[in-house]
């Protein structure tokens, strides 16, 4: 089990985003959370992935609080692929990254082959976020967080995005946390929905 507990940030000293996030994910399970924009959703996200610490409370990762030294078992998905990916590298390079990754991810996803040889500014979007998910799949991942990743896209391509995701965090058994304003989409993904707003003022 992911476990927030307690957790409180602030950006500057004078005003929290947050207090007393209490939050928890299980392996196997999709979570859809919505929330009002500007509310913390993505800050929670950089927070349980690593990117920022917590001011107050505590990331729990399957009963253990230690430091992971190699890849962090807690991998966020970006809104926008272009930026999270290096604009030089091809994306053999960029793929290469992940060790292992298998060839059953790159058919799942729907990654050509002849996408490896390019640079990210030759890939669409969807494209290139297919990428983003694959780097995703680390052996060593067990949750994942899915931050507004498929928000730029047709309605085609989302769900193309989404079945194959699905189907490979299922057969891994691996938690997702899927943030995104639309309801409706969150609906059809995720075993259960959650409210930031609450979260934010409702301790476990
Ligand atoms: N590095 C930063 N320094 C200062 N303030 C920041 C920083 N990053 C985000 N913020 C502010 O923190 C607040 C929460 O941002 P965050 O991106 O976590 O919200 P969100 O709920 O994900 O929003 P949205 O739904 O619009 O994506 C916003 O007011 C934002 O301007």
């Amino acid at each position: 089990m992911l476990k927030c507990k307690n957790i409180s940030f602030q950006y500057n000293r004078s005003t929290w985003l947050f207090r007393n996030v209490n939050f928890a994910l299980e392996r196997g399970e999709i979570v859809g959370m919505f929330g009002k924009s500007g509310s913390g959703k993505t800050t929670l996200a950089k927070i349980m992935a690593n990117y920022l610490s917590p001011a107050e409370g505590e990331v729990i990762i399957d009963g253990e609080k230690s430091v992971f030294p190699k890849v962090y078992p807690v991998q966020l998905i970006w809104q926008h692929p272009e930026q999270a990916i290096n604009p030089k590298w091809k994306l053999s390079e960029t793929i290469e990254e992940v060790e292992e990754l298998d060839k059953e991810i790159i058919d799942i996803l729907g990654i050509k082959r002849e996408w490896f040889n390019r640079r990210p500014h030759e890939l669409s979007g969807g494209e290139l976020q297919r990428f983003c998910i694959a780097r995703a799949f680390h052996p060593d991942t067990r949750y994942i967080i899915a931050d507004e990743i498929t928000s730029m896209f047709d309605a085609i391509t989302q769900a193309q995005i989404w079945h194959a995701l699905i189907r490979l965090v299922k057969e891994r058994n691996i938690g997702v946390l899927a943030i995104s304003h639309h309801i409706s989409l969150l609906e059809r993904i995720s075993d259960r929905i959650i409210d930031f707003n609450q979260l934010k003022s409702c301790p476990m």
